[in-house]
């Protein structure tokens, strides 16, 4: 299950670990072994139809290719997934999101892309499930990451977070849990139709692709479990500053982590600890359900409105840090996990009174200051619209509602697309570009 996967080279069993010589950019080599990813090569033919023409990203689950339908000429996307620890339920989840009966229905194709076809492919490494779906252009993780203190404009960001919200809401109705909500998981859509460049054309607009050697440390000769040269992803985003309203149309993608919370009892989170719900950091065995992507929701939408994380810390790796970030900015934990927390960690003596205050409040300041700093700064320093007073207390008023310590008291996502900020402001924002 990918829920479990364990990071590469640590599920081979005896197989002895090959050293490469370090690559940027790309996918991490060590998973080119048994059961990791396939080694695919630009002009392979998947399934007899597709043909690879460029690379389009890579996670921990999968290598995702631009691809032209030999027998439609259009363009796809494949994601060729590893071959153990890929969700084999990815494909079922996505089918199962197709059909809405409360939203429109462009509007969730347009938010989720429809799945194409699905397929296994057979290699050196074994069997690896393979999903075409719509293309789409650069994750908003990257979009923001590319730019000096990336934050969208404020329009934009606000038609961004509406359809976040209602990606999110369609498929907990669907009774879904996402699993992995965050921003390397929302891509742009195309702002052209990608289908009226020829592959040549394609090329002179973005680029060829990027070839870079692999080569093991040991200089021996690679084996077919490895491909020759790995491939740069082609970049065809926008920015965050770039970004303007009419380019704002998104799609929430990666249904590797999925799950459903009636059929399967799911434990662990797999998102960054950063964003990873409380009940994950102070349980045991917590029972996640659709209210942990309610919270991974809240710190996306944070994301998509501000410039660095809500619960951003440089030890955000760490449980006690993490935790003290969401004390200063949510208070005192439940009682339980409060004494269990000031137990087991020195931090809270150091940084927090008796009564939850904040001692030190420029390391830990509140939410509205955090707020000021990563959001309204940013954009002042633009000279781009920052939120005014009324729209910046419903915006903080839907993430606390959102951010409930207790799973059952968080907003559901239908609640949060009820939420002043959402109908006042982030909806009509969305409505200007939205396709009927
Ligand atoms: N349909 C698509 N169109 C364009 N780019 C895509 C598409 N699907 C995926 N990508 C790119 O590939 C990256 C990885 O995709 P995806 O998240 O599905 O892989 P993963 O292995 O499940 O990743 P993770 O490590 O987050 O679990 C995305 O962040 C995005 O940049």
């Amino acid at each position: 299950m990918a829920a479990s996967a364990p990071p590469p080279g640590k599920d081979k069993g005896k197989q002895p670990k090959i050293d490469y010589v370090p690559l940027e950019g790309v996918e991490d080599l060590e998973y080119y072994e048994k059961g990791g990813y396939h080694p695919v090569k630009i002009g392979d033919i998947l399934h007899e139809k597709y043909r690879i023409v460029h690379k389009l990203g890579f996670g921990t689950y999968g290598t995702i290719w631009l691809a032209v339908d030999q027998t439609s000429r259009q363009f796809v996307a494949i994601k060729v997934g590893r071959a153990e620890h890929s969700n084999p339920l990815e494909a079922t989840s996505i089918k199962g999101l197709q059909h809405t009966i409360t939203f429109d229905t462009s509007t969730i194709r347009s938010v989720i892309p429809p799945l194409l076809d699905n397929f296994d492919i057979d290699g050196p490494n074994g069997k690896h499930p393979c999903y075409v779906t719509t293309v789409g252009g650069a994750n908003l993780s990257l979009a923001k990451l590319k730019c000096h203190q990336g934050v969208f404009r404020l329009d934009v960001a606000r038609a961004m977070a509406a359809q976040l919200v209602i990606a999110v809401a369609h498929v907990h109705e669907k009774e879904y849990v996402h699993g992995d909500v965050n921003l390397s998981n929302v891509v742009l859509r195309l702002p052209f139709d990608i289908n009226k460049f020829s592959v040549d054309a394609l090329y002179e607009k973005f680029g060829k692709p990027m070839r870079v050697p692999v080569v093991r440390e040991d200089s021996k000769e690679l084996t077919p479990a490895v491909p020759s040269e790995c491939i740069e992803s082609v970049w065809m985003g926008k920015t965050s500053d770039e970004i303007r309203l009419s380019d704002a149309k998104i799609m929430l993608i990666d249904f590797g982590e999925s799950y459903q919370p009636s059929l399967e009892a799911r434990h662990n989170s797999m998102v960054p600890r950063a964003y990873q719900p409380p009940e994950a950091l102070h349980e045991k065995d917590p029972l996640l359900s659709f209210p942990s992507d309610i919270w991974t929701v809240a710190c996306s939408l944070w994301d998509i409105v501000a410039w660095f994380p809500l619960f951003e810390s440089y030890f955000s790796k760490e449980t006690e840090n993490i935790t003290a970030e969401q004390v200063s900015v949510l208070g005192k934990l439940p009682p339980g996990w409060w004494s269990y927390w000031g137990r087991k960690y020195e931090i809270r003596r150091r940084q927090f009174d008796k009564d939850c205050k904040t001692k030190h409040p420029e390391e830990y300041p509140d939410m509205e200051t955090r707020f000021d700093e990563a959001a309204q700064k940013p954009r002042r320093a633009r000279g781009w619209e920052a939120m005014a007073d009324g729209e910046k207390k419903a915006f903080l008023l839907m993430i606390r509602s959102m951010l409930k310590y207790r799973p059952e008291e968080r907003a559901t996502a239908k609640k949060v697309l009820e939420s002043e900020w959402m109908k006042r402001w982030a909806i009509p924002e969305y409505d200007k570009i939205r396709e009927h």
